[in-house]
């Protein structure tokens, strides 16, 4: 089938406007998707489990007329163990390695992250404990592949944060368990699995049901469905990003085999109708030849289907003006992975400032940071990365204040802040402050 996919270029008028339109969802999905998960959160909200049940029967299509209990859902221990040693070595020893890279990253963070103290000269003690969270859900997406990496990516930063307990949740559709997935479950620690997944799972996760108890974070990355979720459930539970649609933009100078960067391209635009694949570059014909790539290795591929789509509909090939207005245009896009497929990409990722995760040269492809480089592959998507991170251990601590003020430090801040406070004409406050100054002899 010949593929379509929108050639834009940054000289000709309206390219701002395509490119706007380009990045932003249409919003007759979006209002639909907003309906279907407003409806599905309201009704488990009141109905807890029988809701839970009939949604997970219906969108993942339960055989044999579907679970008849919401025990059926859960997995238990012994089960996730024997899926891990069932597995193939091969696999069994390349999740091994896979989670030994995530933990071996992610065990830095802690580092940086550990709370402080000090002391002022009146002996006053000022600092910030870390803590943390007690319990969390995690989605692992299940609705159109399988996801062992993101168990992995999930479940161990939590880990190494020192959570409490780490609910997975994960769609079966069919009922087919996938038994890497439960394998991955097994090597993370997971502490509960429940085979659900979509809106129906974050709003268990958020409200508790009969048999779930409510957590105190969802995270995790899925579809437009789960995205759209756990915006709404915000406030009730934290929640770590909108980590929706997979997204690549490759910036390329043009010097990298057309056949890698097509196949790059490919490798997001597997994942969902909605992912957005996206070239930028300054060589009108090294495009024409990423488009014969794109051609012909599309036929190739068993997703071709969703690839084909998703580039027809969300990709572009954008011819740009020089790599300086490919960085300027990717800082635009605020792409969850970009790619600086080029000679020297350090001098291009300086001028990069919103990307969830950047890959530097033409070896690192953006597949191997989905699996196993070690930095976590639960990235902010839809442009939120101007403001968004990567999940990380930071995502499963807070921190407290602490606060010890010496005798000698509350005469010289109760003055400042009685000050303050009738300044606010709050009385209470400046009285609390006096009431702790020693008599002025
Ligand atoms: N940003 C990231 O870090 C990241 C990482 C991995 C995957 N992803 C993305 O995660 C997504 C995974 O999507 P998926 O679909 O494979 O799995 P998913 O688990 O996110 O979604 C499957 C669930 O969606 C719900 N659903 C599907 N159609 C529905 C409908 N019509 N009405 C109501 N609910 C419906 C069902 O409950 C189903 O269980 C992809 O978009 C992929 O690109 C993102
Ligand atoms: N590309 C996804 C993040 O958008 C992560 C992933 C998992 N498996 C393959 N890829």
């Amino acid at each position: 089938m010949p593929i379509q996919i929108r050639k834009l270029d940054s000289s000709q008028p309206g390219f701002q406007q395509a490119l706007t339109t380009l990045l932003a969802f249409d919003a007759g999905t979006d209002d639909a998707i907003e309906t279907a998960v407003g409806k599905i959160l309201a009704d488990v909200k009141v109905r807890g489990d029988a809701a839970v049940l009939e949604y997970t029967n219906r969108f993942d299509r339960i055989p044999h007329g579907g679970a008849a209990e919401m025990g059926a859902f859960d997995i238990s221990q012994a089960e996730l163990q024997a899926a891990l040693n069932g597995l193939p070595s091969a696999q069994r020893e390349s999740l091994q390695i896979a989670a030994q890279r995530i933990r071996a990253f992610h065990e830095r963070q802690r580092e940086e992250l550990r709370g402080f103290m000090y002391t002022e000269a009146d002996g006053t003690v000022l600092g910030q404990k870390v803590t943390p969270l007690d319990r969390v859900g995690i989605y692992v997406p299940g609705g159109k592949a399988a996801y062992p990496s993101s168990v992995l990516m999930n479940a161990i930063p939590a880990q190494v944060a020192g959570v409490g307990e780490i609910i997975m949740v994960v769609p079966t559709p069919d009922g087919i368990k996938n038994q890497m997935v439960l394998a991955a479950a097994a090597i993370a620690g997971v502490t509960r699995v429940i085979t659900i997944g979509g809106a129906q799972a974050v709003g268990a996760l958020a409200y508790g049901t009969q048999t779930i108890a409510q957590v105190d974070k969802i995270v995790g990355p899925g579809n437009a469905y789960v995205a759209a979720a756990k915006r709404r459930v915000f406030g009730i539970v934290g929640i770590d990003m909108i980590a929706g649609p997979s997204e690549i933009l490759v910036l390329c100078d043009g010097t990298t085999d057309p056949h890698w960067v097509a196949m790059d391209l490919f490798s997001q635009a597997e994942h969902d109708e909605l992912a957005q694949a996206i070239l930028l570059c300054p060589d009108a014909a090294y495009i024409a030849r990423v488009e014969e790539s794109i051609a012909r290795l599309l036929p190739t591929m068993p997703r071709q289907a969703t690839i084909s789509t998703s580039l027809a509909d969300r990709g572009a090939l954008i011819k740009v003006a020089s790599m300086e207005e490919a960085c300027r245009i990717a800082n635009d896009i605020a792409a969850e992975h970009l790619e600086i497929s080029a000679e020297n990409p350090e001098q291009w990722a300086e001028q990069i400032r919103h990307a969830g995760a950047m890959f530097l040269g033409r070896f690192s492809s953006e597949s191997l940071g989905d699996y196993c480089c070690g930095p976590n592959h639960v990235l902010p998507t839809s442009r939120t990365a101007r403001f968004s991170s990567p999940l990380g251990v930071y995502d499963f601590q807070k921190r407290s204040s602490v606060i010890h003020v010496s005798e000698a430090g509350a005469q010289t801040l109760g003055r400042v802040a009685a000050t303050l406070a009738y300044g606010e004409g709050l009385q209470a406050h400046a009285r609390s402050a006096e009431l702790r100054l020693k008599p002025q002899s």
